[in-house]
């Protein structure tokens, strides 16, 4: 396993967030989290991301105890996150996002830098040389030049994509990457999700939009309420009564996108 997530429990002042959470994400799979909104999905990414500290429970990435380690060491590690709204350095090109995400793993010191040292020339070639195969691999090579600010959504979200694969992590973990795109776009995103699991890097997301999710994950873990209530397959979690009841409570307080989940799962559709 890449990655094992046992007993996660994270409390706001009486509110369990995040309650007795357990999963495992498997090396080369795509595991996606849903569950109704407040279910506690973004808490979870938060605390196996290092953005919170787990109030109890544990997590190991690679067989190592990165439980409570701060967001950069988990980074460190191999663990990369985009988050739900894009942040990307809004005033830099495409192309200077992406290079950031390069020089997170850059070895130069200050000191090359500034004398231009061979070390810093040759990481400064290695960084553009991947800069640009990253924007080729997400599609988004044209736009390299382009102010962030001024790209279209579908471009600011792969560009997302870019500079978290820039630090070259094992794990990328993507929150609700098909938020605010539109269908064609998803089905797009959705192709260069595969993509990157072919290039060897395990995916783990958060999302909302069931047909993306069906379509794409190796498993699922359902949240409700911050407790796990299914943990298994695609075809496992469509048919489990505990989910169907999770989305069918939360469609009745007028939840659309948990609607459109059960519209999108019905047989027939989805891979
Ligand atoms: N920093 C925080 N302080 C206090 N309460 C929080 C905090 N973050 C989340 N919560 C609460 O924890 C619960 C779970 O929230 P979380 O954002 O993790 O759910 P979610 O499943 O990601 O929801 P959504 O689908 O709407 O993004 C909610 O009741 C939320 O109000």
């Amino acid at each position: 396993m890449l990655m094992q997530v046992r007993g996660l429990s994270k409390t706001f002042g009486g509110l369990h967030a995040v309650e007795d959470v357990s999963f495992d994400i498997a090396e080369g799979e795509i595991t996606a989290i849903i569950g109704p909104n407040g279910a506690g999905k973004s808490t979870l990414f938060n605390l196996i991301t290092g953005f919170y500290r787990p109030t109890a429970g544990s997590v190991t990435f690679k067989a190592k105890d990165i439980t409570g380690h701060p967001a950069h060491r988990t980074a460190q590690a191999g663990v990369a996150r985009t988050f739900q709204t894009t942040k990307l350095f809004e005033h830099s090109s495409i192309a200077e996002n992406v290079l950031a995400g390069c020089a997170a793993g850059s070895r130069s010191t200050l000191i090359d830098a500034v004398f231009r040292t061979p070390r810093h020339r040759r990481e400064e070639k290695a960084s553009m040389d991947k800069t640009l195969e990253l924007l080729e691999f997400t599609g988004i090579l044209e736009f390299k030049d382009e102010i962030a600010a001024n790209v279209p959504h579908e471009v600011q979200k792969r560009a997302a994509v870019a500079l978290a694969l820039a630090t070259e992590p094992e794990l990328l973990l993507l929150d609700e990457p098909a938020a605010g795109i539109t269908e064609d776009e998803t089905a797009r995103f959705g192709q260069l999700i595969r993509q990157i699991v072919a290039r060897g890097v395990t995916v783990g997301l958060v999302e909302h939009k069931m047909s993306l999710i069906m379509s794409l994950a190796d498993s699922i873990l359902v949240l409700d309420q911050g407790r796990r209530i299914a943990w298994g397959t695609p075809e496992e979690v469509r048919s489990d009564p505990r989910v169907i009841e999770a989305y069918l409570g939360a469609g009745s307080q007028g939840s659309t996108s948990q609607e459109d989940g059960i519209q999108e799962r019905t047989p027939g559709q989805g891979a």
